[in-house]
C-alpha cells in the first residue's frame, strides 16, 4: 500500500472551504466557473490533432525546400556567394533576381549558411531529420526511431564535415572544395593540423569510435566470424520450414508487421525456435514456489527478473496448466543477447504508445478551478474554543493533561493530546461519546493512541470546510511526478497532504458509504486520475454499472479506454447477467495471462511487459504487451442480490489471484451488510475505503472497525489498509468536468473498437442467447401458461408448476418458450423473470399473432 508523501508542511495553512459548492450532484452549485483562459485555449489549439498535423505537414515541407535549397547550393553555390553577400546591400529584388539556387535567394542564403558556413555536405543530415520529425507527427509512420535517427544523422553531418575538411586542408583545395567539408571542418583541421600534422586525422577517427561505442554500442556489430549470426540463422530456419511447412514452426523473415496500420510500429520479435539439434533450455531454480510478487514501484527497467544463464539456443516453450498461486514456477529461457540486441538496435525498444501515436493526454484546463471561500479558515478563536471545551470536558471526568497541539485540516482539525503521566488511554475512549456530546460536533473521532506516538487524537470537524478541488490535486506534484503503476489520488490528509495511492499495489479497493455520502464522485475521481496519467495503450477498464445512471459518462471512452466482451453493443455494463459473464471472461483473461507469464518465465506484469518491451517475446507465439485491466463495480448489492454465488465466485477468485497479472478490482457498495460484503469477498480486499455509513456495526464490516458512521459526508471518509487507518477528504470532481474530459479523449482518434475481453460462454449458452426453441412447436398449455403470467406478472417457473399443476421439466419447457415469444425476459439468476407483456389485452393480441390469424 502506498504512503501519503509529503509535499506541503506538515504545519499547515489554516484551509479555506466553499460551502456552497456540494448541494447537490449534478448540477454544480454557485461555485464560480473559471474564468475563460486565453491560456488554455492555446494549448487546447496546439494540442489539438488538427494542429499537430498541419505542424507535420509544414515540416515536410520546409524538409524539401531545405534539400532543393542545399542540394542545389552544392553546385551553383559558388557562383551565389557574392549574390548572397551582396543581398543585405543591395535592393532584394536585383539580387534576387540573379540568384542561381532552384530555391531562390532565400534558399541561396539559407544553404550558404548551413553548407558553406557550418556543415558542407553534412548539412543535409538537417532536412533528412525535419523531413522524419514531420512524417512522424503527420502520420504516426516512423520508418525509424526518430531519436536515434536525429542523434546519428546530426553526428553525421559534424564528423563529414571534419574528415572531408581534413583532405580539402591537406589537397589544398579550400578555393573548389570547402563548400563540401563547410567552415566548421575546415577551420577545425586548420587549427589542428598546424599542432597535430596527419595526427588530427587520429583525432577525427577516435571521434567516430567514441560515437560508436556509446551509441551504437560496438558490441552488439557482428563479424563474420560468428556462427550465430543472427540473419544467415534465420534465413536457414526459415528454409528450414519451408521445406517442413507442416510441422507448424513458422517464422518470418520480415519482423516489421505489414499488415498493421500506417502507424504501428515494427512488432517486437525474437524467435526462440531458431536452434539447431541442441537445444538447451534452463529452467528456473524449483525453490519459492510463489509465483505471485507485488510489482516493484520504480519506474527503472529492472532486470527481466529471471536468471540470466546466456545461451544462444532455446528450447520451444511447452505451454503447461494454468494458474493458481502455487503453480509450479515457469521454466525460463535465455534468448540470445546478440538478437535481442540488434532487435532493440533495429527498432529501438517497443513502445505501446505507439499504437495510438498522437493520443494527447488530458490537460489540466479540462477541470475547474474552484476559488475557495476565504471565510471557509478555522479561525483561531474556533481553535481555542475547541481547545478549551476538550480540556475542560477531559478534566471534568478526571483526565489530566499534559499538552494539546491542533493540525487542520481540509474537513477535521486533529487536536493532539499528551496526557499526563499516569492516565490511561482505555479511560479516554470509554468516554468518547461524552466528550463528543461535550463538544456537541457532529463527526468527533478519538483516536487513543494516534499510531506510532504516545498521543491521543480527536478531530473535530471545522465549521466551515475546504473544498479539495480535483484540479488542485491532479497538478500538484506529488501526482503529476508520481511514478505508481496506477496512481490514483483519494484525497488530503488531515495535514493536509495529498495522498496519492498505487492501485496496482492495493491491490484491489473495496468502497462503501451510505447513499449521498460521495462514494460516485469518489469513483469519478479514482477514474480520472488513472485516465489523466496513463495511455489508453497502458490500460482498459471494465465498468460494471447496475444503477445504470453513474458511469455512463465515461461511454465516450469507448476506443480508448474501456474493454467489453466480444459479442456487447454495450461498453457499460448494466445487465446482471451480462455482469456474470464479463466476470467469468475476466477469469479467463487472467487464465490466459498467467499461461503468457510463465511462458515468459515472469512473475508479474510489470516484469513481462519489460521482457516484452525489449522485444524478448514473440508475438508470434501469442505474446502481446499487456494493459492493465482495472474493473469497477458501482453497486454490489444488487448484484449480489440478484446473483449471488454466480457474481462472488468470480470476484472472489481474481481478488485472490489477479494482482500478479494487472486486473485489479474497485468494488463499491452503499449498503456494507454482510450479505452483500461476503467473508469470502472481504478476505480478498485488503484497502477498504468507507464513506460515512449509518451506522456502527456497517462501519465494523467494511473497516473491522467503528468511526465511519462518525464521518461528516461529502467525501470525508476513512481508508484502511495494512491495518492502518487514515482519515482523507476526497477531491471533488463534478460531472461537467468528467464530461469535459471524456469528450477530450473521446474525440481523439482511438483504436477500431473497444478492447475486446475473451468470448465467455455461460452454461445457459452464452450472453443470454435465446435457445433453439421452436415456436411453432408451441406446448399445448401455452396460452393458459402466458395468461398466468402475465395475470400475477410473475415470470417464475414454480408458478407454472403449481397452478397448471405440471412437472418441473415441461414448466421448464413452457417458460423457455414463453421468453422465446417475448413474453417473458431472459433468466436472471434467483430473482424473477421480468414479464415483457403488461395486460391480458396485449397478450391475446400476441397469441392471435401467434396462431397467424
Ligand atoms: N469530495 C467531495 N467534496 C465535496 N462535496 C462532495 C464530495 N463528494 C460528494 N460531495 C457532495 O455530495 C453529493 C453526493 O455525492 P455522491 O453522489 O458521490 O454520493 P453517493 O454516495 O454516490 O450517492 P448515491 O449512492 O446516492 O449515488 C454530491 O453531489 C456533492 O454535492
Amino acid at each position: 500500500m502506498a504512503q501519503p508523501t509529503t509535499s506541503r508542511p506538515v504545519n499547515p495553512r489554516p484551509s479555506p472551504t466553499n460551502g456552497t459548492a456540494r448541494q447537490s450532484r449534478p448540477t454544480r452549485p454557485a461555485s464560480p466557473r473559471p474564468a475563460f483562459n486565453i491560456g488554455a485555449s492555446i494549448s487546447r489549439r496546439l494540442n489539438d490533432p488538427r494542429s499537430i498535423l498541419l505542424t507535420g505537414v509544414l515540416l515536410m515541407l520546409v524538409a524539401v525546400g531545405l534539400l532543393i535549397a542545399f542540394v542545389s547550393y552544392l553546385t551553383t553555390g559558388p557562383a551565389d556567394q557574392s549574390v548572397v553577400g551582396s543581398a543585405l546591400s543591395e535592393p532584394l529584388a536585383e539580387s534576387g533576381a540573379e540568384t542561381r539556387n532552384w530555391a531562390g535567394l532565400m534558399g541561396a542564403y539559407i544553404a550558404h549558411v548551413f553548407v558553406f558556413r557550418w556543415f558542407g555536405v553534412g548539412a543535409l543530415a538537417l532536412p533528412i531529420v525535419l523531413l522524419l520529425a514531420g512524417l512522424k507527427l503527420a502520420t504516426g509512420a516512423e520508418p525509424f526511431p526518430l531519436r536515434r535517427a536525429t542523434i546519428g544523422l546530426l553526428f553525421t553531418a559534424l564528423w563529414s564535415s571534419l574528415v572531408i575538411g581534413y583532405f580539402v586542408l591537406v589537397t589544398n583545395s579550400a578555393e573548389t572544395a570547402s563548400v563540401w567539408s563547410g567552415g566548421i571542418g575546415y577551420e577545425f583541421n586548420s587549427a589542428l593540423y598546424s599542432l597535430f600534422g596527419w595526427g588530427s586525422l587520429a583525432f577525427i577517427g577516435f571521434g567516430l569510435f567514441l560515437f560508436l561505442v556509446y551509441f551504437i554500442d560496438i558490441r552488439t556489430i557482428q563479424l563474420p566470424s560468428f556462427s550465430t549470426d543472427f540473419f544467415s540463422r534465420r534465413s536457414s530456419a526459415a528454409s528450414d520450414t519451408d521445406a517442413d511447412s507442416d510441422t507448424g514452426t513458422e517464422t518470418t523473415d520480415q519482423p516489421v508487421a505489414a499488415t498493421k496500420p500506417f502507424y504501428a510500429q515494427p512488432e517486437p520479435f525474437i524467435d526462440e525456435e531458431d536452434d539447431d539439434d541442441e537445444p538447451v533450455a534452463t529452467p528456473a531454480p524449483a525453490s519459492d514456489p510463489v509465483v505471485v510478487q507485488p510489482v516493484q514501484t520504480t519506474e527503472s527497467l529492472p532486470t527481466t527478473g529471471v536468471p540470466l544463464t546466456v545461451k544462444s539456443h532455446v528450447e520451444p516453450v511447452t505451454p503447461t496448466e494454468p494458474t493458481e498461486l502455487s503453480a509450479t514456477p515457469a521454466p525460463t529461457y535465455e534468448p540470445d543477447p546478440f538478437e535481442e540486441d540488434d532487435l532493440v538496435a533495429q527498432h529501438g525498444l517497443y513502445d505501446s504508445t505507439l499504437d495510438l501515436p498522437q493520443y494527447q493526454y488530458p490537460t489540466n484546463e479540462l477541470l475547474t478551478e474552484y476559488q475557495n471561500n476565504p471565510r471557509a479558515q478555522v479561525s483561531a478563536d474556533e481553535l481555542t474554543a475547541n481547545k478549551e471545551r476538550i480540556e475542560n470536558t477531559l478534566r471534568n471526568f478526571g483526565i489530566r493533561i499534559d499538552s494539546i497541539q491542533a493540525s487542520i485540516g481540509p474537513t477535521v482539525t486533529l487536536y493532539e493530546i499528551v496526557p499526563a503521566e499516569g492516565v490511561r488511554i482505555s479511560k479516554i475512549k470509554s468516554l468518547e461519546d461524552d466528550i463528543a456530546l461535550n463538544l456537541a460536533a457532529l463527526g468527533i473521532r478519538i483516536i487513543a493512541p494516534m499510531p506510532g506516538m504516545g498521543t491521543i487524537g480527536i478531530e473535530v470537524p471545522n465549521k466551515n470546510r475546504e473544498m479539495v478541488s480535483m484540479r488542485s490535486v491532479i497538478t500538484s506534484d506529488i501526482f503529476s511526478s508520481s511514478k505508481f503503476e496506477l496512481p490514483v489520488v483519494l484525497g488530503k490528509t488531515i495535514s493536509n497532504e495529498i495522498y496519492v495511492a498505487d492501485l496496482a499495489k492495493m491491490p484491489h479497493l473495496l468502497m462503501a458509504g451510505a447513499t449521498g455520502q460521495g462514494k460516485s464522485v469518489g469513483l469519478n475521481v479514482l477514474l480520472t486520475s488513472l485516465i489523466y496519467k496513463k495511455h489508453p495503450s497502458q490500460l482498459k477498464l471494465v465498468l460494471v454499472d447496475p444503477k445504470k445512471v453513474e458511469l455512463t459518462l465515461f461511454n465516450k471512452l469507448e476506443r480508448h479506454f474501456l474493454a467489453k466482451l466480444p459479442d456487447s453493443d454495450e461498453p457499460i455494463i448494466t445487465d446482471t447477467k451480462k455482469v456474470v459473464n464479463t466476470l467469468n471472461s475476466l477469469c479467463i483473461e487472467m487464465d490466459n495471462r498467467y499461461n503468457l507469464l510463465k511462458e515468459a518465465g515472469c512473475r508479474n506484469l510489470k516484469e513481462y511487459n519489460v521482457k516484452f518491451t525489449r522485444r524478448k517475446l514473440n508475438p508470434e507465439k501469442g505474446h502481446r504487451y499487456l494493459p492493465y485491466i482495472v474493473l469497477i463495480i458501482d453497486e454490489l448489492a444488487d448484484l449480489m442480490m440478484t446473483a449471488g454465488k454466480e457474481v462472488e465466485q468470480p470476484i472472489a477468485r481474481l481478488a485472490q489471484l489477479a494482482r500478479a497479472i494487472g486486473i485489479h478490482l474497485v468494488v463499491a457498495t452503499q449498503r456494507p451488510s454482510v450479505n452483500v460484503i461476503t467473508g469470502l469477498i472481504k478476505a480478498n480486499f485488503p484497502a477498504r475505503l468507507s464513506f460515512k455509513v449509518t451506522s456502527k456495526i456497517d462501519s465494523r464490516t467494511i473497516l473491522d472497525t467503528g468511526g465511519a458512521e462518525q464521518l461528516v459526508g461529502m467525501g470525508d471518509m476513512l481508508l484502511s489498509s495494512n491495518s492502518d487507518i487514515i482519515r482523507l477528504q476526497c477531491p471533488f470532481v463534478d460531472t461537467d468536468e468528467i464530461e469535459g474530459l471524456c469528450e477530450f479523449v473521446g474525440n481523439q482518434r482511438g483504436y477500431d473498437d473497444a478492447y475486446a475481453l475473451p468470448e465467455f460462454v455461460g452454461d445457459d449458452g452464452g450472453q443470454g442467447e435465446e435457445k433453439d426453441v421452436d415456436l411453432d412447436n408451441r406446448d399445448p398449455m401455452f396460452d393458459e401458461a402466458a395468461r398466468l403470467i402475465v395475470i400475477h406478472q410473475q415470470g417464475s417457473t414454480s408458478l407454472i408448476q403449481r397452478k397448471l399443476k405440471l412437472g418441473y421439466n415441461r414448466a421448464g419447457r413452457l417458460i423457455d418458450q414463453l421468453e422465446a415469444a417475448r413474453i417473458v425476459g431472459p433468466f436472471e439468476g434467483s430473482k424473477a423473470r421480468d414479464v415483457l407483456v403488461l395486460d391480458l389485452q396485449a397478450l391475446e393480441e400476441m397469441l392471435k399473432r401467434l396462431k397467424g390469424e
